[in-house]
C-alpha cells in the first residue's frame, strides 16, 4: 500500500506481483489504479509483464534488478532497466530498488546517473533499503517530475527528514491510517507526535520479527485486521501458526487501540 505526501506524483496504487501473495486481493481495492510491479528473474518475462501492464491500462511500472542471472554493476542494470522499459516505453517508470531481496547490492544513486537518457519515462525510485546515505543522495539527485518512495516502514521518519515523496510499505495495509498521521505530524514540525507514532510501528514490526514475520505473515495480519477474507499466501510463503497471527494482531490492537 502506498502513503503519499502531497508534493509526490505517485496518487494511486495497488499491488500487481508476478510471484506474490498480494494480486488477488487487488479487487479488494476497488478504485485504485495501479502500477505493476515486475518481479522476475529474467528479462524476458519483466518485458512481458512491462508490455501486459501497458496493454491492460496501468498507470505504471516499477521493475526490480534480475535476481538469479545478477547484474554486475549499475550500468549493466542501467541496461536490463532500459530493456524493459522499452517494452512499455510509455509508461512511467519506477527503479524498485529492494538489495536484500535481489541480492543487487548496487548503489540506487549510481542506477539514477543520467536514466533518463536511457529511459526517457523515468519516473523514480521505490527505495526499499536501510542505508540513508544512498537515499539521501537519491533525493538530492532527483529531478522535480520523478517520486522518490521509501520503503523500510520501520524508518519512515528517517526519510521523511531526507525528503521522501512518499512510502510503499507491506504493513500500510494495516498501519497506513496512522502512518498517513505520522506524516501529517512531521510537515506540521511535531516531531514528538511524528515519532510516538514511528516508535509504535518500529515496537510492533519488532514484536512481530520474533514471530517470523514475513510477507506472509503480513497478509495474514492484513486480514485479521481489516476483517476482510484474503486467502492464503503463495508458495514458497507460509502461513505461520495462526496464534502467532492473533498474537500480532493483538499487539497491533494495543499499540493502535479504536478511538
Ligand atoms: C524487504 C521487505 O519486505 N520490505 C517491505 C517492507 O514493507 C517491510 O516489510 C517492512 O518495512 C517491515 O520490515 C517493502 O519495502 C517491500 C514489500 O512489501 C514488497 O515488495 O512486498
Amino acid at each position: 500500500m502506498l502513503v503519499h505526501r502531497t508534493n509526490c506524483n505517485v496518487r494511486n496504487i495497488c499491488f500487481y506481483y508476478h510471484y506474490s501473495n498480494y494480486s488477488d486481493i487487488s479487487n479488494n481495492f476497488g478504485g485504485y489504479k495501479y502500477h505493476s510491479f515486475c518481479f522476475s528473474s529474467s528479462l524476458c518475462s519483466s518485458s512481458l509483464q512491462a508490455h501486459h501492464a501497458a496493454q491492460i491500462g496501468a498507470e505504471g511500472i516499477a521493475v526490480i534488478a534480475p535476481s538469479f542471472f545478477k547484474p554486475s554493476s549499475a550500468d549493466v542494470l542501467k541496461k536490463f532497466l532500459q530493456e524493459v522499459s522499452s517494452s512499455a516505453p510509455t509508461l512511467p517508470f519506477y527503479y524498485y530498488h529492494i538489495p536484500a531481496v535481489t541480492g543487487v547490492n548496487v548503489l540506487a544513486r549510481d542506477v539514477l546517473e543520467d536514466i533518463e537518457t536511457l529511459i526517457p519515462s523515468f519516473r523514480g525510485v521505490k527505495f526499499s533499503a536501510c542505508d540513508l546515505m544512498d537515499f539521501g543522495q537519491c533525493i538530492s539527485y532527483s529531478a522535480p517530475h520523478w517520486s522518490v518512495l521509501y520503503g523500510v516502514d520501520e524508518q519512515l521518519l528517517a526519510s521523511l527528514a531526507f525528503g521522501a515523496n512518499g512510502a510503499v510499505g507491506s504493513t500500510y495495509n494495516y498501519v497506513g491510517s496512522h502512518v498517513n498521521k505520522l506524516i501529517t505530524a512531521f510537515e506540521k514540525g511535531d516531531l514528538v507526535q511524528a515519532r510516538n507514532i514511528q516508535f509504535k510501528i518500529q515496537e510492533l514490526i519488532s514484536f512481530a520479527k520474533k514471530l517470523g514475520f514475513d510477507v506472509g505473515v503480513n497478509k495474514q495480519l492484513m486480514s485479521e485486521v481489516s476483517g476482510l477474507r484474503l486467502g492464503p499466501p503463495r508458495l514458497p510463503l507460509m502461513l505461520c501458526p495462526p496464534a502467532n497471527a492473533v498474537s500480532i494482531a493483538q499487539k497491533y490492537h494495543s499499540l493502535f487501540p479504536e478511538p
